[in-house]
């Protein structure tokens, strides 16, 4: 398998304290990982530094082969890599169609999306499809404000994917998600990325979702990674079911560990 991101020695400080520290992440294409980590783990510095939202203090970033560090997160964006937030990153005044444009505009111009044309049938066409892909059709023309919340972290992962992305990191795709929607969101999501093959890591609190979900998972601890391997594995280390999953390790995990 070949790289698609690869980190060396990264490192990010704030005053004292230390939220990356020398890490070295590979990433093969198709892969599907999740990142996991008690709060202040250094997780979301790891999506920022790896997106442009955040300049390392020392490192290395590599995407495909080339160094990225430096590059705004707009060039990254259309480089290939994108990304959606915890908190659904849409314009909620504008109707879901609009916002589905702006995204495909920025992921395919160097120009601000209101110096564009929206609304050209191509874009229109390829923001038809991808409400498709991910069954929120009905929503097209409907404010943001007013679409429920499952559908619009839909949404929000649908404009993330709008521009054929290689790569995409997912900030907590399930929170503020009800018990009842997370695994359809997640398998609408699974199914589209599998779909177009794209390469995927996401940072994630849901330990039944992690398990579910990804072939592999990065167990991040005081801005180090203590673990890197298969979930049963990572689940099993015992570093990790102190420092990071305690008590709310899946059950299977559990299991496995009495047996
Ligand atoms: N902008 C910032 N200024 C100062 N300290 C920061 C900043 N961003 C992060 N930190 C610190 O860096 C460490 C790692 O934070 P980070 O947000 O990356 O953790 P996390 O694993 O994403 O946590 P959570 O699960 O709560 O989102 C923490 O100690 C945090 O307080």
């Amino acid at each position: 398998m070949s790289a698609i991101l690869e980190t060396r020695s990264l490192n990010r400080s704030f005053g004292a304290v230390t939220a990356a520290r020398e890490l070295n992440v590979r990433i093969d294409k198709g892969e599907v990982v999740g990142v996991i980590g008690s709060n202040g783990a250094g997780k979301t510095t790891f999506i920022n530094m790896v997106t442009g939202y955040l300049p390392p203090s020392s490192g290395e970033i590599l995407f495909e082969g080339r160094s990225i560090v430096g590059q705004p997160p707009r060039q990254i964006i259309r480089g290939g890599m994108t990304r959606s937030f915890q908190m659904a990153q849409l314009f909620p005044e504008l109707s879901v169609l609009d916002n589905l444009l702006i995204a495909l505009v920025a992921a395919e111009s160097a120009r601000p999306p209101f110096f564009a044309r929206l609304h050209t049938p191509a874009r229109i066409a390829r923001a038809d499809e991808i409400l498709a892909e991910f069954a929120v059709e009905r929503y097209r023309d409907a404010i943001v404000r007013a679409v429920p919340q499952g559908a619009r972290k839909l949404i929000d992962i649908a404009m993330a994917l709008i521009g054929k992305p290689r790569m995409l990191l997912l900030d907590e795709p399930t929170s503020g998600v009800s018990v009842e929607e997370k695994f359809p969101l997640m398998d609408t999501v699974m199914r589209a990325v599998r779909h177009h093959g794209v390469t995927v890591l996401f940072v994630e609190h849901d330990m039944e979702i992690v398990e579910r979900y990804v072939s592999r998972v990065l167990a991040f601890y005081s801005g180090e990674i203590i673990s890197d391997g298969s979930p049963a594995a990572v689940f099993a280390d015992s570093r990790v079911q102190e420092l990071v999953i305690g008590h709310g390790r899946p059950a299977a995990a559990r299991e496995r560990r009495v047996a």
